[in-house]
């Protein structure tokens, strides 16, 4: 699969919105951090804010839940017309009933985890969905390093994707620039969100190729180029 990029708009101008999603043709999709200032000590906006974009661009939305009760609130953005909803198992109090409730709604639904959440206990249920994510920073800002120690728990997501020969994406956020890309490809991720290192570009379509080539696999070291 290609890799996937979701600019984030958590690191975009907030009053000039519409111009900022134009500059990002070259995404996969728009990550949309919802935060409520309970669950994270940050806020910004809600599913109003989701209706609007969908009338400004024609890229999917990929909606990130940053809040308490998502079992509540959430089955509301897939609604509105969200492609994908991504909550946190931290606030959930029934994951699995939310995840049908979202994809009965007609949107993918993403299993969100902090760094320090195991994943153990949900490698048996990935099939009731379409998306992992895979902190790599604390939830809350944008502009953060890259937590490298999250990487075993990628690994440990993709060999249970892979032995279930599942379509399911494996997607990273926090701290993804085209020096930190690579690490996260080599362990599994194929879906990327990255925020301060596409809208801190001059040119942020540019910066989406930049993380798509970083992300890609080289040559395999030794091998032989085919002749003719
Ligand atoms: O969900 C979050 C932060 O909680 C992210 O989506 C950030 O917006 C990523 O920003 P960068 O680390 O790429 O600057
Ligand atoms: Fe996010």
């Amino acid at each position: 699969m290609r890799p996937r990029i979701h600019p984030s708009i958590l690191s975009a101008d907030f009053v000039n919105l519409e111009h900022e999603v134009g500059r990002i043709g070259n995404a996969d999709a728009v990550h949309v951090d919802v935060m409520d200032n309970h669950f994270v000590p940050n806020l910004t906006f809600g599913q109003p804010m989701v209706e609007r974009l969908l009338e400004v661009t024609a890229l999917p939305l990929d909606v990130h839940l940053m809040i308490d009760d998502p079992d509540r609130w959430a089955p509301g953005f897939a609604s509105a017309g969200a492609a994908s909803v991504t909550f946190h198992v931290e606030g959930s109090a029934d994951p699995i009933r939310l995840a049908r409730a979202i994809r009965a709604k007609g949107a993918f639904v993403g299993l969100a985890l902090k760094p320090g959440t195991p994943v153990e206990p949900w490698l048996a249920s990935i099939a009731e969905f379409d998306m992992f994510l895979v902190m790599t920073v604390e939830p809350g800002f944008g502009g953060q390093s890259f937590m490298s120690e999250t990487m075993p728990k990628l690994r440990s997501l993709a060999d249970a994707v892979e032995a279930a020969g599942s379509d399911l994406l494996l997607q990273v956020d926090g701290g993804i620039t085209t020096a930190t890309i690579g690490i996260a490809a080599a362990s599994g991720a194929n879906t990327f969100v990255a925020g301060s290192a596409v809208f801190g570009s001059d040119d942020p379509n540019a910066a989406i190729e930049a993380l798509r080539v970083a992300a890609a696999p080289g040559p395999e070291a030794g091998a032989e180029p085919e002749d003719g």
